[in-house]
C-alpha cells in the first residue's frame, strides 16, 4: 500500500525551507556562471528525448534534498505498489494499471491473484483485426460501402487522449477522416453529422462507465440520425462500436457486445488512451503505429521503475515542480509545445494533472495545509508568444514553463522549422537572462534617445529574468517518442501525488455538479416558477424559462 507521510513534517522539508532562503536570493544566470558543467549535470537523455532542467532555480543541494524528500515520502515503495497491481486507488478500491495496457514485455501483472495480461492482449488482438478491416475497407457499411469516417463520441478521458494523440500524430494518418464529439451542446454533434454520410460512417461510443450524460445523449442522437438517414436497427451493428468497461450498459444501448472493446476498472479515464479507448488512434494511424505508441510508453515505464531517482526523469520533473509549488508558491505550470501537431497536449494534461492532483484532503482524510496540484495551461508556441508570454516575462507571477520541441519537423518547409526553433531556444534564454536596466539604457542611447526620454521609458523595458523553464527537445515526434512523453508526464503526476500524500486516481470533484445538474434538468421542463434554490440560481433558471 501507499506510504502515508506528511511531507511538510519530514527532515528534508525543513532543510529545503532553509535552503530556499539561500536559493531565492540567487540568480539563474549566476548559477550558470558559477558552474561550467551545469547543463551536463542537470540534463538527462532518454532515447531520443533530451530533458534539460538546468534553467531551474536549483543547485546540487536543492536536488539532493528533493531526492531525500522523495525517499522520506516512500516514493520507491509507491512505485513498486503501482507496478505490482496493489489497490492504490483506495477511495475507489482499485489498482492503477495503465502500465499493464502497454506492458509490452508481457510479464504477468496480478490483480487479486489473476494475471491481467491475457485480457489486455486479447483486446489488443481484437483492436488489430478490427482496425485492419476498417482501414482496408473489408468492413462494409449497410449499403456495402467501406467506412470513410470515424466519429468518436466520448468526453473527458474518453475524448481528450484520442484527440490529442491523433492530432499529434497526424503525420502518420491514413485516409480515414476522424471526428470527435464530446460536448453535450447539440452544436457539436449536429455540426459533425453535417460532414458525414451514414452509409460510410462508424461511430465509436467511448465511455468507461457508459453512463456519462453527455456521451449517452450524443450516442442516442447519433443513432437517431443514423436511422433517420436510412439505416435500419439491424444495420446498427455495422456502424456502432462501444469502448467500455460496462457490457450491460452497452447491450442496453443496443450495441452488439461483439462490437464491444473492453477495458477494466483498473484503468483511470484520464489514463485510458492506451486501452480500447485508443481505438480511434489505431484506426487513424494504423495498429502498428498504435503499438509503437505503447512501446514508447512501456520504455518510459521501465525507466521510471528502474532508474535511480537522481537520473529518473519523471521523478526529477515532479520534484522540481514541487520546489516551485510548495516553496516558491507558484500556482500554475505552463506546457508550451513548439509543435503545431501537439496543439492539444496542454489541454490533455489539464485533465491528466488537475483531475489527478486537484485534491484538498490527504490520504488520511485530513484537510491539507499546503498547496497541491498546480493549474496546468498552455498553447503551442509561437502563438502563445503573441498572446500571454508578456505576463510570463514581465508579470508578477512566477510561472514555471515546460518548453517542448522536435528537432526535426514532419513538414520541413523552407526555413519554417529553424524560425520555430529559434523562438524555442530564445524564449528560455530570455526568461532566464532577462534584460537589465543598464542594457536597456545602453540600447536607448544607441538609438539616439535623450536622457529624459530614456529615464521615462527604461523601467518598462526591463526584464527581471530569473524565470525557470524546462526544455524538452525530441528528435522527431514519432508514435514511440510521443508514447514516452505522455508516460513521462503521467509518472510526474504520480510522483507529485505521492509527495503531497493525496490520492491521485479518483475524481470525486466531478460528482457534485453532475448531481445538481440531474436535479435541475427536470425543473427546466415545465413552465412553473422555480424557488427551490438560492435566489441567484432561481433567478437565472426563471430568466432562462422566460427567454427560451
Ligand atoms: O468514460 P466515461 O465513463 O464516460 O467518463 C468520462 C469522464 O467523466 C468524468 O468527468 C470523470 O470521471 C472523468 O475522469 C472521465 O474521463
Amino acid at each position: 500500500m501507499l506510504p502515508n507521510t506528511d511531507f511538510t513534517a519530514t527532515q528534508s522539508y525543513k532543510y529545503l525551507a532553509d535552503h530556499y532562503i539561500d536559493i531565492v536570493s540567487k540568480n539563474l544566470k549566476e548559477l550558470f556562471d558559477a558552474d561550467a558543467e551545469r547543463f551536463e549535470k542537470f540534463s538527462l537523455q532518454f532515447e531520443e528525448i533530451l530533458v534539460d532542467y538546468s534553467k531551474n532555480r536549483i543547485d546540487d543541494e536543492t536536488l539532493a534534498l528533493l531526492i531525500q524528500l522523495a525517499r522520506e515520502c516512500g516514493l520507491d515503495d509507491a512505485i513498486t505498489a503501482m507496478f505490482s497491481g496493489q489497490p492504490i486507488n483506495v477511495t475507489e478500491g482499485r489498482p492503477v494499471l495503465h502500465i499493464a495496457l502497454r506492458n509490452r514485455s508481457n510479464t504477468p501483472i496480478l490483480v487479486e491473484g489473476k494475471d491481467v495480461m491475457p485480457d489486455v492482449n486479447r483486446v489488443l488482438a481484437q483492436m488489430e483485426t478490427f482496425s485492419h478491416a476498417i482501414i482496408n475497407g473489408e468492413w462494409k457499411g449497410y449499403t456495402g460501402k467501406p467506412i470513410t469516417d470515424v466519429v468518436n463520441i466520448g468526453i473527458g478521458g474518453s475524448d481528450l487522449g484520442p484527440v490529442m494523440v491523433t492530432e499529434a500524430l497526424k503525420a502518420y494518418k491514413n485516409h480515414l477522416n476522424l471526428h470527435f464529439v464530446s460536448n453535450v451542446d447539440a452544436t457539436h454533434i449536429v455540426e459533425t453529422l453535417k460532414t458525414v454520410n451514414a452509409e460510410t460512417t462508424l461511430f465509436l461510443i467511448a465511455s468507461k462507465t457508459f453512463t456519462t450524460q453527455e456521451t449517452m445523449g450524443n450516442a442516442h442522437s447519433a443513432r437517431d440520425w443514423f436511422i433517420a438517414s436510412g439505416g435500419k436497427d439491424e444495420d446498427v451493428a455495422k456502424h456502432f462500436a462501444a469502448l467500455s468497461t460496462n457490457s450491460e450498459g452497452v447491450a442496453k444501448f443496443g450495441i452488439d457486445t461483439k462490437n464491444m472493446f473492453e477495458f477494466w476498472d483498473w484503468v483511470g479515464g484520464r489514463y485510458s488512451l492506451w486501452s480500447a479507448i485508443g481505438l480511434s488512434i489505431s484506426l487513424s494511424i494504423g495498429f502498428d503505429n498504435f503499438i509503437e505508441l505503447l512501446d514508447g510508453a512501456h520504455a518510459m515505464d521501465n525507466h521510471f521503475k528502474t532508474a535511480p531517482l537522481e537520473e529518473n526523469i519523471p521523478a526529477i520533473l515532479a520534484l522540481v515542480g514541487i520546489w516551485y509549488n510548495n516553496f516558491f508558491e507558484a500556482e500554475t505550470q505552463a506546457i508550451l509545445p513548439y509543435d503545431q501537431y501537439m496543439h492539444r497536449f496542454a489541454a490533455y494534461f489539464q485533465q491528466g494533472d488537475m483531475e489527478s492532483n486537484g485534491k484538498h484532503v490527504d490520504r488520511t482524510g485530513k484537510h491539507v495545509d499546503y498547496s497541491t496540484g498546480p493549474i496546468i495551461w498552455g498553447e503551442p508556441g509561437t502563438n502563445g508568444q503573441h498572446a500571454f508570454y508578456q505576463l510570463i516575462h514581465q508579470g508578477t507571477k512566477l510561472i514555471p514553463c515546460d518548453f517542448i520541441a522536435p528537432a526535426q519537423s514532419h513538414n520541413p518547409l523552407g526555413e519554417h522549422h529553424k524560425m520555430l526553433l529559434s523562438n524555442f531556444f530564445a524564449q528560455t534564454e530570455a526568461l532566464m537572462n532577462g534584460k537589465t536596466e543598464e542594457v536597456v539604457i545602453d540600447e536607448l542611447k544607441k538609438a539616439g534617445k535623450s536622457e529624459e526620454e530614456i529615464s521615462k521609458i527604461a523601467p518598462f523595458k526591463v526584464f527581471e529574468g530569473n524565470r525557470p523553464t524546462n526544455s524538452i527537445l525530441v528528435k522527431l515526434i514519432t508514435p514511440r517518442a510521443l508514447g514516452s512523453l505522455i508516460a513521462m508526464y503521467e509518472h510526474k503526476i504520480f510522483v507529485q501525488g505521492i509527495i503531497w500524500n493525496i490520492y491521485s486516481f479518483d475524481q470525486w470533484g466531478v460528482e457534485l455538479g453532475k448531481q445538481l445538474a440531474g436535479k435541475i434538468l427536470p425543473e427546466l421542463k415545465g413552465d412553473e416558477e422555480i424557488s427551490s434554490h438560492d435566489s441567484s440560481t432561481n433567478g437565472l433558471i426563471n430568466q432562462y424559462k422566460a427567454w427560451r
